[in-house]
């Protein structure tokens, strides 16, 4: 047997399996040697392996001894060079939208290939603070593809928090440690398109061997499916036919499972089933540890361009917690500054970044910061508001001075005029004041910290 004698026989086999098959399992196999009645083929993928072993190694055996091979049997196997399951490797503008516009196909090869995992989403590049760090831990420890402990591992969170990082982040770290595992990644959206196209192309057997092959099986967004019965369905089954075989799955939603509005009982309930985590709002630290890791990924695109601690916990004070918003500004503020040759300073700042500071402005009014403090300083909102200098009175009133300042977008005179009339001068000095004391007395620092908390909550 020869690879071109194979070559001839593999034209054989079209006849026998028919088109669609021929391209999508027979076409791909590259004939490696015979020894000892036993023929070796590569395959791309395991998945394609079993397949055809399962589905079509009696025609290729009958095929191969007519042709005069003494041949007893087949077997299939992944190739060192194989594209399947390859290693992490750069997918430079692998957007999520990209991934979402992948051309839906039925075929399984392709579809094991679904959707990019974009390279900068891996567990190095994921920041972890405490609105993440459990959702990180569950991701982290699924990704040591040890055995299945909790299924379906469920992430859900509010736009941008990471979900979709997190999840490019355990495929990644799956193929490097477990390369033999079959990882399928896509979004929900295109479950529905493989679904459909199989439905319409009469290859529904097809998609159901693909989805119930693999080892990992981890879909993003699954709220796309609600409202879409079949869909839904069929979802239903595939789920239920890993989940039996002991294989692993990873979901990720906007929202916690039972909240997601016409998504099936039957399926909220199978998604609760496992361990369900949450991705919290960012809060000001995790904000601030984010910007701090991508400049440091800036100085290589940007050398020479500096951006001062100050600007950055302006950013995290101002941007709202979505991390994609907070990225893009970081982008834009670095792209900018290089391109009118200026440096990173407030101005600068201000200046280009006017439009995503305004639209993520702070809700948070100068009369709830008020009232906020006097709570938490047990006394009356008029004492904070009204003239008293009694320094039980001052103190309070000038954290509630700063904490305006810090959390709204509201102007010194502005915040002067709401605490009784003051000048702007009496505001700028209480709020210098507190900056000074955040350093020297680690009780201010504490109550601001938790005022803050409790504002942005
Ligand atoms: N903790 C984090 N550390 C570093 N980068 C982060 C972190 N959280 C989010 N990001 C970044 O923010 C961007 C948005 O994250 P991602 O796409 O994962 O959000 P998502 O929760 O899937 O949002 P969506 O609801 O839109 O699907 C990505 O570029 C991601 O790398």
């Amino acid at each position: 047997m020869t690879q071109e004698k194979w070559g001839q026989l593999k034209i054989g086999l079209l006849k026998t399996v028919g088109q669609n098959n021929y391209t999508t399992w027979i076409e791909p196999l590259e004939f490696e040697h015979l020894q000892d009645g036993v023929a070796v083929f590569s395959v791309p993928t395991n998945f394609m392996g079993n397949y055809v072993s399962q589905n079509f190694a009696d025609v290729i055996l009958y095929e191969l001894n007519t042709a005069g091979a003494n041949v007893q049997r087949v077997t299939f196997r992944v190739s060192a060079n194989s594209t399947a399951n390859p290693s992490p490797r750069p997918v430079p503008e692998a957007s999520k939208a990209a991934a979402r516009a992948t051309e839906p196909t039925a075929s399984p090869r392709d579809a094991l290939q679904a959707a990019p995992l974009d390279s900068r989403f891996t567990f190095d590049a994921f920041v972890v603070g405490k609105p993440n760090e459990l959702a990180h831990a569950a991701a982290r420890r699924v990704s040591e593809g040890g055995p299945v402990t909790f299924n379906p591992l469920v992430l859900y969170g509010g736009v941008g928090l990471g979900k979709t990082h997190l999840m490019h982040a355990i495929a990644w770290e799956l193929r490097k440690r477990k390369p033999e595992l079959n990882v399928l990644y896509l979004s929900a959206e295109q479950f529905m398109y493989r679904f459909v196209q199989a439905l319409r192309e009469r290859k529904m057997m097809d998609f159901k061997v693909l989805f119930r092959s693999v080892d990992v099986l981890m879909v993003d967004d699954v709220q796309f499916i609600a409202g879409k019965d079949s869909t839904q369905e069929e979802f239903f089954h595939t789920f239920n036919a890993l989940v039996d075989q002991n294989k692993q799955i990873i979901i990720s939603a906007d929202r916690a499972p039972g909240e997601i509005k016409e998504l099936e009982d039957r399926v909220k309930s199978r998604l609760q089933c496992g361990l369900v985590v949450d991705l919290h709002p960012t809060d000001y630290e995790l904000r601030l540890g984010i910007l701090q890791a991508k400049v440091q990924q800036y100085r290589d695109a940007y050398p020479g361009l500096e951006i001062s601690n100050g600007v950055l916990e302006f950013l995290a004070q101002r941007i709202s917690t979505n991390v994609r918003v907070l990225e893009g500004a970081l982008t834009r503020l670095f792209a900018f500054a290089s391109l009118v040759g200026r440096e990173i300073d407030m101005e600068l700042t201000q200046d280009c970044l006017a439009d995503v500071l305004r639209a993520s402005e702070r809700k948070i009014t100068v009369e709830e910061i008020q009232r906020k403090v006097s709570d938490y300083y047990n006394i009356r909102l008029s004492d904070i508001i009204g003239p008293k200098r009694l320094r039980s009175y001052a103190r309070p009133r000038q954290v509630a001075m700063y904490l305006a300042k810090q959390l709204t977008s509201r102007s010194l005179p502005e915040i002067g005029r709401r605490f009784g009339g003051r000048d702007h001068t009496t505001v700028m000095h209480g709020v210098k004041r507190i900056e000074e004391l955040k350093v020297i007395d680690g009780q201010i620092a504490e109550d601001v910290e938790i005022l803050r908390r409790a504002l942005e909550a």
